[in-house]
Formats: C-alpha cells, structure tokens, sequence
C-alpha cells in the first residue's frame, strides 16, 4: 500500500450526560479521526478509517488528543509514507523507532488496517478469527451524584438489557455504592467496579470490604506502574485482580500475569498501540487461562465496531464495555451501534466498521487538517 495523504479530523462530541471517574469529569469526547487516503497494491484508490483514543488531557494516560495529532503528522506518518512495503502488520516494528505515543501508533495503525481490509472486501472479524456474530454488553456508570441516582441509573441500562455493570469508585465513594447496588439488584447482577488507579496499598483494609459483594474483578486500584503491588494487594482479596491502565503491551501483560498482579485484561486496543498488540495480548493471556474483555475509551462508531469484533475472539469470556452508541452520543459519526437483547452485533461489511456518515462527521469536526506526503 503507498499512502497519498492523511487527513485528520478533531470531533468534539457531546456526551448524553456528564461522565465522572476518579479523574475528573468528561461532558464531551474530544477524539482524532484519521481518514487516510492511500493506493492498494493494484494502484486502486482506498481509503482507511481509524480513531485516536487520547483524551483531550492527560488524565487517563500521559497521551492527549493534541499532542497524538503532532506525533501522528511529525513522526509517524513521514515513516509509513516511505515504507516501501506498507502493510498492517509492518506499522509496529516501522514505527518502533518512535518512543511511546501508543494510542497515537494505534490510530494509525487502524486506519492502515482499514484500508486493507477494505481493499480486499475483508470483514475484520474474519481476518482477527472471530468465533461469535455478537458479544455480550457490559455497560460502564460513572459515579454519580447520590445513592438514589446511582439505583436509578442502574436500573435503566438494565432495562435496555445490557449485562453486566461496571461501577466507577473513588475514595469515600466506593463500599456504599456498591453495597447498594448489590442489595437492590441481588446476587446474581454481574457487577464489578474500576477505581482508575485512585488507590494506594494503604487501602487494602479498605478494599478488602470489597470482598463481601462478589463482584466479578476489582478494575485497576492502584497506579499504572505499580504492578508488584498490586500483586500484593491481589495476594490479600478474593475479588479477581484486573488491570487496565497498567497493561500497555504484550510485555507488561507478561509482567503482569508472571507477577500475579492479574487474574483478568481489560484489553484496550489504543491504550496497547493497536488491534494486532491487542490480539497478542488476547493469546498470551489465553495461554495463561487469564480472562480477558474489550474494555472502552468512549469511542466513536469507528472504534465502537472494531472493539466488537476483537471481543469475538474466543479469549474474551467476560462481557466487555462495549455498549450501544446512544450510551455516550446522541448522534454518533457512523451508523450507530446498538445493544439487541443485551448484545452487539459484529459488524458483517469489510474493513473494520461502517463508513462514516460525511454530514454527522463535518457536524462535530472542530479541526480539519491535511497531511500531504
Ligand atoms: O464504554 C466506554 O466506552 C467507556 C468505558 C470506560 O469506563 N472507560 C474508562 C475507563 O477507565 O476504562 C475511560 C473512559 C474514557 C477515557 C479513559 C478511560
């Protein structure tokens, strides 16, 4: 494949109601399209779709949306432009010379991906080896409010069926919520909580409460580079260990998994630098019989539907959050992704998700830029 030229697209996108985790809280999506315009191997025009995960600050992950735009049209592009054999699976080691910038690489990647898959009519749910046409819909709830609120809001996504969910915790907002939770849902609610890396070790009297609600994982309690203590921590409760914000690679997936710091992988392909790290990560687990699940970054439809189709591989055994579109958007960029009977479809056209609809695009675009090769 030779790339003729990038554009990328900022979109803010509203979000249906304010989202709060233990690091603050998002009222809007700030996200990098990629819409890259290239040539297939016959010479054929292709265009490739892909979408850069960094928020607009550095609160998840020391990446953000304005500085993975510099990175992708700096850096990464001027290297796959030249690369005399572009394909998906060269973009990691062409790119190993840059440092970091994970959801930067991933963005591209993806939209190299995309082309691809396109250019050979190839669905890529059968190019990663899915096994289902739909996975389970776990739904994430931010902290909210009030007790009340929370029942409230609780009780809605069960109505529209979703599966399992996830409760956000922060200090002073974790054993009551959850507590509620379990007694007005009963035992049988899948229900597990994320604390975004809100907690020390000091916690773990604390965090041990969490052991009477049988939840299904405790996510991320403590720091992205503490994985020996959180193999402590994991050494002293029942609750299964999860890691997200800590797992950026296959290695520190290894890591992880050899430390005891993780019994299950919220896998997210941005925060690993792409589909193909993510799916590494899928069979390294696997063979560990570590569980693993697609967890989200409030993605646009584009990368809405390809987590879908990553969670079809046969190691995602735990419902993932990948929840309809009108969860997070009132209009979303593509068609919009919606939850039938407590599932998402894996999406049946080629490449990795339904084009882009170009008005609902050009409506939340703040920033066009073109990037010529
Ligand atoms: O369903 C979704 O897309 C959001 C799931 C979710 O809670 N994501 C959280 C997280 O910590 O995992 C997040 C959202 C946005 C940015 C960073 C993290």
């Amino acid at each position: 494949m030779k790339i003729d030229e990038l554009l990328l697209h900022t979109v803010s996108m509203p979000l249906v109601a304010p989202f709060t985790t233990s690091f603050g809280t998002q009222t809007e999506r700030i996200a990098v399209i990629l819409e890259l315009r290239a040539r297939d191997d016959h010479g054929d025009p292709v265009t490739g779709w892909g979408e850069c995960v960094a928020m607009a600050e550095p609160l998840y992950s020391s990446e953000y949306a304005a500085g993975a735009r510099r990175v992708i049209g700096d850096f990464l592009l001027p290297i796959l432009a030249a690369a005399e054999h572009l394909t998906a699976e060269t973009v990691d080691h062409l790119l190993k010379p840059i440092v970091g910038h994970r959801m930067a690489k991933a963005a591209v990647e993806m939209a190299v991906l995309d082309a691809q898959l396109r250019s050979r009519d190839l669905r890529f749910a059968d190019y990663l080896g899915a096994v289902r046409d739909s996975v389970p819909s776990g739904v994430s709830i931010g902290i909210q409010p009030s007790i009340d609120q929370l029942l409230d809001t609780v009780q809605g996504y069960l109505d529209q069926g979703y599966v399992r969910i996830k409760l956000k915790i922060e200090p002073g907002r974790d054993i009551a919520p959850v507590r509620a939770v379990r007694e007005r849902f009963g035992d049988d609610l899948l229900l597990q909580v994320d604390a975004n890396a809100a907690y020390t070790l000091v916690d773990a009297p604390l965090l041990r409460r969490l052991d009477d609600f049988n939840l299904l994982l405790i996510e991320q309690p403590l720091g992205e580079e503490d994985l020996r203590q959180h193999a402590e921590l994991a050494r002293q409760m029942r609750t299964p260990m999860c890691l997200d914000e800590s797992i950026v690679s296959a290695e520190a997936a290894a890591d992880a998994i050899t430390l005891g710091a993780a019994a299950v992988i919220n896998i997210k392909p941005g925060r690993v630098g792409g589909y193909l790290e993510a799916r590494k990560i899928h069979d390294l687990a696997r063979a560990h019989g570590i569980a693993v699940w697609c967890g989200g970054m409030i993605e646009t439809g584009i990368g809405r539907a390809a987590n879908a189709a990553l969670a079809a591989l046969p190691g995602f055994t735990l419902p993932g959050d990948i929840s309809a579109s009108d969860r997070f958007y009132r209009t979303d960029i593509t068609e919009p992704i919606t939850i039938d009977n407590g599932s998402v479809t894996v999406p049946t056209g080629p490449g990795l998700c339904s084009e882009p609809i170009r008005d609902a695009l050009a409506e939340f675009t703040v920033d066009s830029t073109r990037i010529p090769i």
